[in-house]
């Protein structure tokens, strides 16, 4: 993500609470994601309309024996983007190739990467949004006809060679789509949106992941951590891990209800996981701005984010749960989210 919020600085970064509940991957996520990344299509658990839609598309792409469609995956952090792209390159049987927009900074990195493509293969670019605009114009091109323009040289004696590539599938990742220009999300044939997960839904990536690792936990358990994870698998998977060592220090190593709930409070997870930029912005909008409505540019400088960090990645999660409304005059904060903040909520007078 483009614009991680300042934190403040607990004694060790795995006893903040925000850090715990952020759903923006850190380093020692890494190894530990690696081993509960679900590998097939059939183990991905939730978002329904996205495994459908691509299920489809999978299964034509291989009857025909072609490459499949670019792919454009886009929602908030730690929702399984990179798990799907992996997923995608497992299921046609193809190699897989990991870049990052930030990774690509001159043209020469993105030549190098296309002239190695190999046939009806993934190629994985993570944060699309971040790629240099000249080199996203070189892209165009390549993903539609599979060929690469290559200039050498310069002035008067410069010439164009054209490269042609293997007929290859990109699968693009966002946060922020956005920031996209339109001609690279036309390139795009499969537009797939990540949504919030279920309670239900996250429970299950609790159960699945506690089954892999060995823990021993029970319905009631998985489901204190699922309510506790902000709609996001990667939330989830690391309030299972801090759990669990709680379990097995001051437990007999299992997981139930009392045990979650009592490790869940001494990591200062609140009833929603919220961290801190999403406590930040309520408290903003009730506390400077009278609960609302607020525009979103005003309430973006107050707060030192991007307006469409904020828009794409942080309200997204506080509008499903009921916390925060967006109206034609702004963005209002609801009773449950003064209830929640345990500030009382002003009587509002009504001009008529
Ligand atoms: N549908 C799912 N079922 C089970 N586990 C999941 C699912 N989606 C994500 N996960 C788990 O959550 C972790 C984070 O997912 P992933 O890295 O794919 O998110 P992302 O959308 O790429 O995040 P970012 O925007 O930070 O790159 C994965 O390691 C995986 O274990
Ligand atoms: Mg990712």
């Amino acid at each position: 993500m483009d614009s991680p919020h300042i934190k403040s600085r607990a004694k060790s970064p795995a006893d903040d609470p925000d850090r715990v509940v952020s759903a923006v991957r850190v380093d020692d996520d890494e190894a530990f994601e690696l081993k509960l990344r679900p590998t097939r299509l059939s183990e991905f658990i939730g978002q329904t309309k996205a495994k459908e839609q691509l299920a489809i598309a999978l299964e034509a792409a291989k009857a025909r024996g072609e490459a499949l469609d670019h792919v454009l995956l886009f929602g908030p952090p730690g929702l399984g983007k990179t798990t799907l792209a992996t997923i995608i390159a497992n299921e046609m049987g193809v190699g897989f190739q990991q870049t990052a927009g930030p990774a690509l900074q001159i043209q020469g990195d993105l030549t190098a990467i296309l002239s190695n493509i190999k046939d009806k293969q993934v190629l994985f670019l993570d944060e699309v949004h971040r790629l240099q605009p000249v080199l996203q114009e070189k892209l165009y091109t390549a993903l539609e006809d599979y060929t690469l323009d290559i200039m050498i040289g310069q002035g008067p004696s410069a010439r164009t060679f054209v490269l042609d590539i293997k007929p290859f599938t990109f699968v693009a990742a966002t946060t922020r789509p956005g920031l996209l220009s339109s001609p690279m999300r036309a390139r795009f044939g499969i537009l797939l949106r990540l949504e919030f997960y279920t309670e239900d839904e996250l429970r299950f990536v609790v159960e699945r992941s506690a089954e892999v690792l060995q823990v021993p936990i029970d319905r009631d358990g998985a489901a204190e951590i699922a309510i506790r994870s902000r709609g996001t698998p990667r939330i989830a998977n690391r309030l299972l891990r801090r759990v669990r060592d709680y379990a097995q220090v001051r437990g007999n190593g299992s997981i139930d209800r009392p045990t979650a709930i009592a490790a869940l409070e001494m990591l200062e997870v609140d009833a929603h996981g919220f961290d801190e930029l999403d406590r930040r912005l309520l408290r903003t909008i009730i506390e400077k701005y009278d609960g609302g409505p607020v525009g979103l540019n005003t309430l973006a400088a107050a707060l030192a984010e991007e307006q469409d960090a904020l828009e794409e990645v942080y309200e997204p999660f506080l509008i499903q749960i009921g916390f925060l409304d967006r109206t034609p005059r702004g963005r209002v904060a609801t009773k449950l989210a003064y209830e929640h903040l345990g500030i009382e909520m002003p009587r509002r007078y009504s001009l008529f």
